[in-house]
């Protein structure tokens, strides 16, 4: 089959630095130590060369092997301790570096700088305990990545995560469609240049040319796949009449320009290489692992390599009719891995069998690892209720799977620095807030009362983020003093709403048609609760938004809304009261109208406990650090594992 060849090596345009290096299989498993350390002393002579790196710090510097894993590496020759890491096949899966003394430094291959990175101790049977640095070649593979593209939390998980892995030693790329509209937008990929390299891409039938741009920023390789098809008005993925009727295809692109991007872009000189990690998130990046499993390893690429399927959202699973299977450039016998039949009752007429493909499931089957993005939603995907149609599967790999709360990007939100809002205010001076709120009634129009209790919303305009139960409370809610503001596209029937309730009640309510990040900032910073009544939310980045801007999430208790915000309760710590907001379950328009009130009483009465609930939010560990680090433990295990499709 022609889209078993590995055509993208072959039509690489532009000349690769290293063609010493061979590019194919095995580099890694052929590496014996003495080989290693000649291979790195040539690689890092030429990193030296090509890049000019200096480091008169001391300690030490790094280089990206060619098989993928950084190496830290003492400058003196006979402070090297190195030691393969291997799995339980005798595959090599990692290198130890044991510094003799002081700090070990990571210099990335772009030679930038150096990252001190923090040194993971290993047990090693009792004894001293020498440092290990493991670091990997890690390879994003998705849909959105702010600020290049963002409709929703992938785009903030995509934009944000690589950087602060990036910042721990890790060589990180991000390949991502380059998304033109014709509009302002474009600017975004501004920075980006050609990398002049093309690869053929055999799918649909036919062969597709695609380019790769490429911009090195915050210590991040982005990378963005060029083909036509990205080239059109719209979100990555609809227009105005819906969604785009090839988004199989163009993400079919993206997965396969994916697992060509390592071998053939020399970012920086050199290239990721086939010792990678992958982190395909979401459907859209499902064929990676898929690929990986039936097109390169069968062929001796890509066998070191391991792919974790991150899932933020599980009610999107790239199903389509099985007739498509034969256009994604998989080999025909691989059929079964994305093999999904549709229940009797979900058939839509008598002679429909229910057959499709389904993206999301290849991926889950495949991969070595799953992660979601928070505790509660990886055991919720494991039940009926939260698992649609893939709990059964999700239950058979949970050995496998985790979950890991998404941080956030605590730089572009700071309430003390953010350039969206009218005034910065931080924990030790809260008078900037009342101003944000002034700023934000006069800007919709509202009445400016700093007193009256203003509540917000921030959210696609759908069923996951229940939408229909604050369409059914609000008329009774705005019976109260109180004013709403809400900020969100989606569904047509849900803006229409907002319009028409705009109208009903010009000074408690604002609708804000659209997708606009300045306003979000401000809403964040203005309003002084968030109201997220999701039906389920896998993790939810608002109220983590929320709660550092000082402003109380009343959330339904679910998924990461669960795990995130600590339900207020008074009169715990001997009367000094703990948590950062409410939590309301079962998910009624009852309990969250209950929920709201007691908030708003709060508010209004117990301005001292108000104030308490501000601080803790305010006070929360929210960047992605926290996060990084358990990354990173789950990256290990991948590696501790063979392949699980060998
Ligand atoms: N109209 C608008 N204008 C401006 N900004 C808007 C907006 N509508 C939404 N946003 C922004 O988009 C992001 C949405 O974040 P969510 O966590 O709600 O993600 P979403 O449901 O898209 O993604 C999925 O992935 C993320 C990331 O893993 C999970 O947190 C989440 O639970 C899961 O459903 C936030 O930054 C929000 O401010």
């Amino acid at each position: 089959m022609e889209t078993l060849r590995t055509s993208g090596i072959l039509s690489c345009k532009l000349p690769l630095k290293l063609t010493e290096t061979p590019l194919n299989v095995g580099v890694s498993r052929r590496v014996g130590f003495a080989y290693l350390r000649n291979q790195r002393r040539t690689n890092i002579q030429s990193l030296c060369l090509t890049k000019s790196l200096t480091d008169n710090s001391g300690g030490g510097f790094s280089s990206s092997s060619q098989d993928g894993s950084s190496i830290v590496e003492d400058d003196k020759e006979e402070g090297l301790l190195l030691g393969t890491e291997r799995d339980d096949s005798g595959s090599v899966v990692g290198f130890h570096l044991i510094p003799q003394s002081g700090d070990s430094k990571v210099i990335d291959s772009h030679g930038n700088g150096a990252n001190v990175r923090e040194e993971v101790s290993e047990d090693i049977e009792g004894g001293e305990e020498p440092a290990t640095l493991v670091t990997h070649n890690i390879v994003f593979v998705t849909a959105e990545a702010a600020p290049y593209s963002k409709t929703g939390g992938l785009g903030d998980v995509c934009g944000s995560l690589p950087i602060a892995l990036a910042a721990r030693g890790h060589r990180v790329m991000v390949v991502s469609p380059r998304y033109l509209d014709g509009g302002l937008s474009d600017e975004k990929f501004a920075g980006a240049v050609d990398s002049k390299c093309q690869i053929k891409v055999y799918c649909f039938g036919g062969v597709q040319e695609v380019g790769f741009f490429h911009e090195y920023k915050a210590g991040v390789d982005w990378v963005f796949v060029d083909h036509p098809s990205y080239h059109r008005p719209g979100t990555p993925y609809g227009d105005i009449f819906g969604a785009f009727g090839d988004n199989q295809f163009r993400f079919t692109l993206l997965c396969h320009a994916a697992c060509e991007a390592p071998l053939v872009l020399p970012l920086g000189g050199y290239t990721y290489g086939e010792k990678c990690l992958f982190l395909a998130n979401d459907w859209h990046a499902g064929l990676v692992p898929v690929l990986l499993a039936a097109k390169y390893r069968p062929y001796g690429v890509y066998k070191d390599a391991r792919s974790i399927i991150v899932i933020h959202n599980l009610a999107h699973q790239g199903v389509e009719p099985a007739v498509t299977y034969k256009n994604l450039g998989l080999p025909p016998e691989w059929y079964g891995a994305l093999e999904w039949v549709f229940p009797t009752w979900a058939r839509t007429h008598a002679l429909d069998t229910g057959e499709a493909v389904n993206v999301l499931k290849g991926a889950i089957v495949t991969a070595d690892r799953i992660l979601t993005v928070s505790q509660g939603y990886s055991w919720e995907i494991t039940t009926a209720e939260g698992g649609y149609g893939l709990q059964e599967l999700l239950s058979s790999r949970k050995i496998v799977l985790n979950g890991i709360i998404n941080g956030i990007d605590v730089k572009e939100w700071d309430p003390s620095s953010d350039k969206h809002i009218s005034s910065h205010y931080s924990i030790d001076d809260l008078s900037g807030k009342v101003q944000c709120k002034i700023g934000l009634q006069k800007e919709l129009g509202l009445p400016s009362r700093p007193d009256c209790p203003l509540i917000g919303f921030i959210g696609r305009l759908d069923f996951q983020k229940g939408v229909d139960l604050i369409l059914a409370a609000l008329p009774e809610l705005l019976q109260d003093d109180v004013q709403f503001v809400m900020l969100g596209s989606g569904e047509k029937q849900y803006e229409d709403w907002m319009r028409v309730t705009e109208s009903l009640y010009k000074d408690k309510f604002r609708g804000w048609v659209g997708f606009n990040v300045p306003i979000s900032h401000r809403i964040t910073a203005g309003c002084d609760i968030l109201l997220m009544p999701s039906r389920f939310e896998p993790c939810g980045l608002n109220q983590l938004y929320a709660m550092r801007y000082g402003t109380i999430p009343v959330v339904h208790g679910t998924g990461g809304l669960k795990n995130t915000v600590v339900n207020f309760n008074p009169y715990a710590r001997e009367g000094r009261g703990e948590g950062t907001g409410w939590t309301f379950s079962p998910l009624t328009r009852e309990n969250m109208l209950a929920a709201l009130r007691v908030a708003i009483g709060t508010y209004m009465e117990h301005k001292s406990s108000w104030e308490e609930l501000m601080k803790r939010g305010m006070e929360r560990e929210s960047s992605w650090d926290n996060a990084a680090v358990q990354y990173e433990q789950v990256f290990k295990w991948a590696f501790i594992d063979p392949p699980y499709v060998s």
